[in-house]
């Protein structure tokens, strides 16, 4: 329990509660920056409300809605607020179905629309003459499924529905639909616009800035046509925007209300000054310069940066920083590996991979886009058998936690199921025993068994049902494999998720995750589920930690959204950088100075930033002649 209740009011607390409290509703702004108690702020206003407008409101069937940013924020207000019916907690994504799902009609109007949209780009990508004889074949049969997809939609009692599978044809609608469909049809329609305000006549956002621009233009929208019935708030920081979808800065109407809450509890003095620093640098700062909430933290804190040669040996260099802050700094912790003890932010997942050792499994789905987000998620189907049922097993057999392995193996063994139904006899269960021991096995510290070794004693022992899109992938493999007896109807419920839509990459991507060291699933399950030390740079967004380490290493990156060279100077400016930068665009400098003031105000107690260059001394000078940090903070490596 975070305990945000219990927090002393701030000025803006008051202000808000003042704006919730007038009978005619209204718009405003909390405007804030990092570890300004923004989320206590929404979670003391919900409270509010509960507490003053929850009855009336239950009475009438109606809700107060709030909306976050990741599911695990969804929980922690949640877990705030308590579960009184009157409040609706959720994810844009949610929320926008909850307010279309009724409109069936409107939906699959719109989904029709889309698939022409879709099947008019394909065909006009055709007719262009440098498009490539492989992609107008590809681009043909996509146009001829959409065109089955359509003729589906035309079924009036095809009730549409919402999930991670996209799939036009079965009705189904993805994430990105949801984002761009609902915003639509609530400014097209304004009776949408007043049943939203009907049902959810309160509705706070937290983190607006990273919020869709069209989802917050179409809630500006409703407040706008609804004026008075709608109270509508927005929480965020567009310092803090590090997603591309985002809104950023959120403009408020002339009869909105800002609050502005400069405080910051998080960030001891050291610290703050350089976040400070780097905010004072951005377009998207809005002025604001934070002092230390009362009662925040007393000690100075430490912020330092190492400029380190990226030719070097990294694990040694690192460790070589380690030791030298736990030494300055009296700081044991330093030097402990344990996820708790010290927060490693790197730009990308396969920095992370490359240092937790599952590089060449994060290499094997990069190659197909929704395979690579399915992976960063840990949503993937070919993942989950690893991450619910086979890593699990196996490491309760390892602790010979007999309980718990036999749990598992209630739920998803394919041999027990037949004992169980009397259509085997009493010898499965020690051969069960066996098998479970060989699975321990093949995943025990220091194996070299591959996906597809593991998968495949699965297979043939019926020990864990996995998903049967596996199939195909392991009998082409090893056809001599008598799989096909054993090998579970289970899985299948997302097959819209890949289908036979690019089937080919996907075909890539399984045949070399099959290839992986099955070892790399387990670093990677890991990772995905917070156990390491390890986060990125996006991610981290709303956490706090008392040590972080902020790796900047450009060079090691693929992206091209975010370049720390360029913004020390390092690293000459490219035409197009200068462009949106002149046009007032947002642009690399920007999201980079964003991502960096997201990553430092991470800190409760020490921050420490690495730069790995080529080109150590200049970096070092420039640096300490103009970056964020005190110039003797400013270190080599030590
Ligand atoms: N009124 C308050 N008095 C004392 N401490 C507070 C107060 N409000 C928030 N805090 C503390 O400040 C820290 C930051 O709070 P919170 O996570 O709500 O901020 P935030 O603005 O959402 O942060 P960010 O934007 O950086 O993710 C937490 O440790 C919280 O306990």
């Amino acid at each position: 329990m975070s305990n945000r209740l219990g927090k002393d009011d701030t000025e803006a607390d008051k202000a808000i509660r003042a704006l919730l409290d007038d009978d005619r509703k209204s718009a405003f702004i909390v405007m804030a920056g990092a570890g300004s108690g923004k989320t206590t702020s929404l979670v003391k206003a919900l409270d509010h409300l509960g507490r003053t407008q929850g009855p009336r409101l239950r009475r009438g069937g109606r809700r107060i809605a709030c909306i976050t940013y990741t599911n695990n924020a969804v929980e922690e207000i949640r877990e705030d607020i308590g579960t009184d019916g009157c409040f609706h907690v959720s994810t844009i994504h949610s929320f926008l179905w909850e307010v279309a799902r009724p409109f069936q009609g409107a939906m699959r109007q719109w989904m029709r629309h889309r698939v022409g949209e879709l099947i008019r780009d394909k065909q006009e990508r055709n007719a262009r003459p440098r498009t490539r004889a492989a992609t107008r074949v590809a681009n043909d049969r996509a146009i001829r499924r959409l065109r089955e997809d359509l003729e589906k939609l035309q079924d009036p009692d095809l009730r549409l529905t919402y999930g991670a599978a996209q799939d036009y044809g079965r009705g189904i609608l993805g994430h990105s639909d949801i984002l761009r469909m609902v915003p639509e049809l609530i400014e097209r329609h304004p009776n949408l616009a007043a049943i939203t305000a009907q049902a959810f006549p309160y509705l706070l956002v937290d983190e607006s800035q990273d919020t869709t621009a069209a989802a917050v233009s179409a809630f500006t929208a409703i407040e706008r046509s609804e004026q008075g019935r709608f109270c509508l708030g927005f929480f965020g920081d567009p310092m803090q925007q590090v997603y591309g979808i985002g809104a950023g800065t959120v403009e408020p109407a002339s009869d909105w209300t800002v609050i502005r809450k400069p405080e910051n509890w998080r960030c001891p003095r050291l610290i703050l000054e350089v976040i400070n620093t780097i905010r004072s640098q951005s377009a998207t700062d809005d002025g604001l310069q934070q002092i230390p909430g009362p009662g925040g933290p007393t000690m100075p804190g430490h912020a330092d940066l190492f400029v380190l040669d990226q030719e070097g040996d990294d694990e040694t260099q690192l460790a070589q920083v380690r030791s030298y802050l736990a030494r300055e700094q009296q700081d044991p912790a330093w030097t402990e590996n344990h996820d708790e003890a010290v927060k490693v932010l790197v730009l990308e997942h396969r920095l992370a991979a490359r240092r937790l050792g599952f590089e060449q499994l994060y290499d094997s789905f990069a190659t197909a886009q929704r395979e690579r987000e399915r992976f960063a998620e840990g949503t993937h189907w070919a993942l989950k058998p690893f991450l619910e049922r086979i890593i699990p097993l196996a490491e309760a057999v390892r602790d010979q936690e007999g309980v718990a392995a036999m749990a598992l193996l209630r739920r998803y063994s394919r041999s027990l199921d037949a004992f169980v139904e009397g259509t085997s006899s009493v010898e499965v269960l020690p051969q069960l025993k066996r098998d479970a021991a060989t699975l321990a096995d093949l995943l025990s510290e220091g194996s070299q068994a591959t996906v597809r070794e593991v998968l495949e004693h699965l297979a043939k022992t019926g020990l864990i049902r996995l998903d049967r899109r596996l199939l195909p992938h392991l009998r082409r493999d090893d056809d001599t494999l008598a799989i096909a007896d054993h090998f579970p109807e289970d899985g299948g419920e997302e097959n819209g998720q890949t289908g036979e839509r690019d089937s080919e990459k996907l075909e890539a991507v399984i045949t070399a995750y099959l290839g992986c060291p099955a070892r790399q699933v387990v670093s990677y399950r890991d990772y995905i589920e917070g156990r390491t030390s390890y986060q990125t740079q996006q991610g981290v967004k709303g956490a706090e930690f008392p040590r972080v380490l902020v790796l900047l290493e450009d060079d090691r990156s693929k992206g091209t959204n975010f370049s720390y060279e360029k913004l020390f100077g390092l690293k000459d400016l490219t035409e197009t950088d200068i462009q949106n930068k002149e046009l007032g665009k947002d642009n690399t400098l920007e999201r980079t100075l964003r991502l960096f003031y997201v990553s430092c105000s991470r800190a409760t107690r020490s921050l420490a930033v690495v730069l790995f260059t080529k080109d150590t001394e200049t970096a070092r000078d420039r640096l300490r002649r103009d970056g964020p940090f005190m110039a003797e903070k400013v270190h080599d490596a030590p």
